[in-house]
């Protein structure tokens, strides 16, 4: 049965949290895209190759709505797709768009997916017959949820193992209505000025600073930047004002996996370290050798962040340019 992957929009080429859509439902079936927006041919290039069969999008960019034409497009390409199964990530556009489209097909959504696989064993009223494990409190639990409608909205967290490779396709597109309703306008957009580094959220590695840096983040830029990760932060740094929000992680921040996590001058508080735990491998550099995040740590340095980052990133350097 296919599976439908639902993208926001799409651009030269596609994002981490895009690819893993792809790599989850390649491994449940036939792929097929819906898209929020009208697509270019060099889109739907993109999409066919990554092994979409058919491209759903939009007949017309639905500016000025937020999230309602776009799900009147979602709602569209469920029926003619008759997907079980739509996938997306978990930013927040995409949430909404999910959700709404769950909503209008009483489907059930499941946010925060971690792993999907086909069910071998017990009573499945989903068409989809999908076992689904779903991360609870910022990943502090993992639930096992099976949804019981016809078709399930699922939206994966960063990280999601990929199931499969699609082959590359011809994909065929078909337009659909945004059905000219609007729920909530856009009367103004202001461009956000990022830092140029990798969004916390998806960044394969992530240097965080806390407390510890009692304000100074250039070591933890430093070292990001050797490593060409992103800067994360607890929350009390950002409440200090040292750091924009948008780097928190934590329970009331982001929830991050990447395949290495530094941890500089942080505590290991819970609240943190639920947003964080699921990481590949976990570096702490602190002065207390008792900080709880050593407890969790990979491998731990006790020593002053603000000698042993600059040491790092130095020698990062210098392997980087040896080749
Ligand atoms: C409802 C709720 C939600 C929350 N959500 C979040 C959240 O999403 N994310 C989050 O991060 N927090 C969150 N918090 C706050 C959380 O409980 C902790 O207060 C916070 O994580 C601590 O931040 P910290 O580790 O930077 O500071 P601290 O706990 O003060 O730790 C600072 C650490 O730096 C070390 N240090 C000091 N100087 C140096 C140095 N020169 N070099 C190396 N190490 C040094 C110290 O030994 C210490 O271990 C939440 C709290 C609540 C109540």
């Amino acid at each position: 049965m296919t599976v439908l992957v639902y993208l926001d929009s799409v651009g030269p080429q596609l994002s981490a949290s895009q690819q893993e859509a792809f790599g989850v439902a390649a491994g449940l079936g036939p792929v097929a895209v819906a898209v929020g927006s009208a697509v270019s041919a060099d889109a739907v290039a993109v999409l066919g190759a990554a092994g979409a069969q058919r491209v759903y999008a939009a007949e017309q960019d639905p500016s000025g709505s937020v999230a309602v034409g776009q799900a009147d497009v979602l709602v569209g390409a469920v029926r003619a797709s008759e997907a079980v199964t739509v996938l997306s990530s978990i930013e927040p556009i995409e949430t909404e768009v999910m959700a709404r489209a769950a909503a209008l097909t009483e489907s059930a959504l499941i946010t925060q997916v971690s792993a999907v696989e086909p069910a071998t064993e017990g009573p499945l009223t989903a068409a989809s017959g999908l076992a689904v494990r779903k991360d609870v409190l910022s990943g502090e639990w993992s639930s096992a949820v099976r949804p019981t409608t016809a078709t399930a909205f699922l939206t994966l967290v960063p990280g999601v193992p990929a199931s499969a490779q699609a082959a590359a396709q011809t994909a065929e597109v078909v337009t659909l209505s945004t059905g000219g309703r609007e729920g909530a306008q856009i009367i103004s957009r202001t461009p956000v000025v990022y830092d140029g580094r990798p969004d916390v959220s998806s960044a394969r590695v992530v240097v965080s600073g806390g407390r510890g840096t009692d304000g100074d983040f250039g070591p933890v830029e430093q070292l990001a930047d050797a490593l060409g990760g992103a800067v994360g932060s607890t929350r009390d740094a950002t409440d200090e004002g040292w750091i924009p929000h948008n780097t928190q992680v934590g329970q009331t921040g982001a929830t991050v996996r990447p395949d290495l996590y530094i941890a500089a001058g942080i505590s290991g508080a819970v609240h943190h370290v639920a947003g964080m735990r699921q990481s590949g491998t976990i570096v702490a550099v602190n002065t207390d050798m008792d900080a709880p995040i050593f407890d969790i740590a990979d491998f731990g340095i006790v020593g002053d962040l603000n000698t042993v980052l600059p040491q790092a990133a130095e020698a990062i350097r210098a392997r980087k340019q040896q080749g």
